[in-house]
C-alpha cells in the first residue's frame, strides 16, 4: 500500500536537514540551491524554508517532546527517523499544520529513509504528540528540566554552554536582565538587510526602509532581494546591519588621506571587503583583501568584481602577514574566524554544531591573527578587531591579551566613532568597544574594537 504523496516542500526540508547532520552542510547555503532546482512556487518555497529553519533551530525543544512521547532517549532513535520526527513535531507544535497532513506525510517520509517497523514507530510517536495540546507539551517539557539553565535551554532551544556564555557577556555589561530577550530574538529570522555600496548605489534606489543605524543600510519587508536591480548588478548586497557598522567603524574612524593602503585580513566571502572597497574608492584609498582558503578567496574576487579595477585578492596565511608585510597598512580589518554565536538567527543549525572546545581553538588563532595584524599596521594606523560572536573568550579577552603582549596598540573609543556616522545612537553600556545585540539593536551580535598603533 503506498502512502500519500509527499509534498516537495517537506521532501526538500528533510533532505536538507539530513544533509546538515550527515555531511555538515549549511542549511542557508544548501536550501536555496534545492529550492532553485525544484522550481517551487513562492509560497511552497516559503513553507520549505520555515520547515527547514524552524526544525533545525528548535530541535533541542522537539527532542524533549519526542523523548517524552516515545518513552526513550533520542540517542536510541535512528538518526534519519529522528529527523523525520523533528520535522513533523515542528509542524504539529509550532506551525499548527493539520495533524493528518503532518503525520501521514511523516510516515511516508519515514518509509523512504527507514525500515518498515520504523514507520509504525513514527506513526505512534506522532499520534501521541497530537493527543496533547502544544501548550501542555510546553509545560511538560519545562517541568522535566532539572536546573534553571536546563529549563532555559529547553524553553529557547539553545545549548546550555551557549546560554552561560551569553549570560557572562551580558553580565559584563550590567545587562544580565536581557538574557531572555536575547534568547527569544535568536529564534526569530531576521528581516533581509541590504547595503547600498557608496559610489555604486543609494539607499533611495532600493525601494526599502532606511536602516535604523547604518547610513548605507536598508531593510526589506519581504520579497526576494535577488530580484532588485541594484542587487543583480552588485551595487547593493544583502548584508547584516551589524556587519555594515563594523566595516564603517574602520573606514570612518578618521578622515582618509588619499593614497592610504587598507587590508581586509580575513576577507572571505567578501561582504565587508565589498563595503570597504566602496569606501576606499570614494575616498582615494586602496584596499587589498586577503583570504587563506582558496575557494573563499574566489568568493571574495566575485564579491569585488563590480569594481574596476578590482582590488587585489591575496591568499596568504594572515598569521604571517605581519612578518611578510611589516608596517605596511594604514588601516586593517581583522574580522576574525569565530564561533559565529552572534549570528544564530540566520544559521539555524550553528548553535548545535559549535562546541565549547571551538572557543579555545579559535582563541589561539584569533590572538595570532591580531598580533600579526598589529605588526602589519603602520605606526599611527587603525585596526578594527571584529567578531560575530559575543563570547568574552573571543572578544575582550583576545583584545586585552594582544594589547598587553604587543605593547604598541591602544584602544580607541569605538562607540564615539560609531556614533559619528550612525543615523541613531546605539544603546551601548559605556566601554571602549561596541558589542551589538540582536534583541537590542536588531543586528547580529557583532563585537567591534578599534585600536591605534603608537606613532614612532
Ligand atoms: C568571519 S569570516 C570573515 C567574513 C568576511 N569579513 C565577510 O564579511 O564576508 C573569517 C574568514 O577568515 C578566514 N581565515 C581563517 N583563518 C585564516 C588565516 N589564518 N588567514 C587568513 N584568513 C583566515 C576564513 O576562511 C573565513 O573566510
Amino acid at each position: 500500500m503506498s502512502g500519500p504523496q509527499i509534498q516537495p516542500a517537506r521532501r526538500i526540508a528533510l533532505d536538507v536537514i539530513m544533509a546538515v547532520r550527515e555531511q555538515d552542510a549549511y542549511a542557508n547555503l544548501l536550501l536555496p540551491v534545492r529550492l532553485e532546482r525544484a522550481k517551487l512556487s513562492e509560497a511552497d518555497a516559503g513553507f520549505a524554508t520555515e520547515l527547514t529553519y524552524g526544525t533545525l533551530r528548535l530541535s533541542g525543544y522537539y527532542d524533549r517532546v519526542i523523548e517524552l512521547a516515545a518513552g526513550r532517549s533520542v540517542d536510541k532513535i535512528d538518526p534519519a527517523i529522528l529527523d523525520v520526527l523533528r520535522l513533523a513535531a515542528h509542524q504539529l507544535l509550532s506551525l499548527r499544520v493539520a495533524s493528518h497532513a503532518a503525520v501521514d506525510e511523516a510516515v511516508s517520509l519515514a518509509k523512504t529513509v527507514g525500515s518498515n517497523s520504523a514507520t509504525g514507530f513514527v506513526n505512534g510517536v506522532l499520534r501521541t504528540i497530537t493527543r496533547t495540546e502544544p501548550a501542555v507539551w510546553r509545560e511538560r517539557v519545562l517541568g522535566s528540566a532539572k536546573s534553571d539553565d536546563e529549563r532555559l535551554s529547553l524553553e529557547f532551544s539553545h545549548p546550555q554552554w551557549v546560554i552561560r556564555a551569553f549570560r557572562q557577556s551580558l553580565t559584563a555589561e550590567g545587562r544580565e536582565d536581557e538574557l531572555l530577550e536575547l534568547l527569544a530574538a535568536d529564534n526569530v529570522p531576521p528581516r533581509v538587510s541590504l547595503v547600498a555600496l557608496p559610489g555604486q548605489s543609494t539607499v533611495n534606489e532600493l525601494n526599502a526602509y532606511p536602516s535604523v543605524f547604518s547610513p548605507v543600510g536598508a531593510a526589506l519587508d519581504g520579497g526576494d532581494p535577488a530580484k532588485l536591480d541594484a542587487v543583480r548588478h552588485g551595487s547593493a548586497r544583502v548584508q547584516d546591519e551589524g556587519s555594515q557598522i563594523a566595516a564603517l567603524a574602520l573606514s570612518r574612524s578618521q578622515p582618509v588621506i588619499p593614497g592610504e593602503k587598507w587590508l581586509d585580513l580575513c576577507a572571505g566571502p567578501g561582504g565587508k571587503a565589498a563595503l570597504l572597497a566602496a569606501e576606499a574608492r570614494v575616498s582615494g584609498a586602496t584596499l587589498i583583501a586577503n583570504e587563506l582558503v582558496p575557494a573563499r578567496a574566489e568568493l571574495v574576487r566575485k564579491a569585488l568584481a563590480v569594481f574596476s579595477p578590482a582590488p587585489e585578492v591575496w591568499e596568504q596565511d594572515g598569521t604571517t602577514i605581519g612578518e611578510s608585510h611589516p608596517a605596511e597598512f594604514d588601516r586593517i580589518l581583522l574580522d576574525a574566524p569565530c564561533t559565529g554565536l552572534g549570528a544564530l538567527r540566520r544559521r539555524p543549525e550553528a548553535r548545535w554544531r559549535k562546541k565549547p572546545k571551538d572557543v579555545a581553538d579559535l582563541a589561539d588563532l584569533q590572538l595570532r591573527l591580531l598580533e600579526s595584524a598589529i605588526v602589519a599596521l603602520k605606526p599611527g594606523g587603525v585596526l578594527a578587531y571584529v567578531t560575530c560572536s559575543p563570547h568574552l573568550g573571543e572578544t575582550k579577552v583576545i583584545v586585552q591579551s594582544a594589547i598587553r603582549r604587543s605593547g604598541v596598540v591602544e584602544k580607541l573609543d569605538s562607540q564615539e566613532i560609531i556614533a559619528g556616522f550612525t543615523r541613531e545612537r546605539l544603546d551601548l553600556p559605556a566601554a571602549q568597544h561596541a558589542q551589538l545585540w540582536p534583541h537590542r539593536h536588531g543586528t547580529d551580535a557583532m563585537f567591534i574594537q578599534l585600536l591605534r598603533k603608537a606613532s614612532l
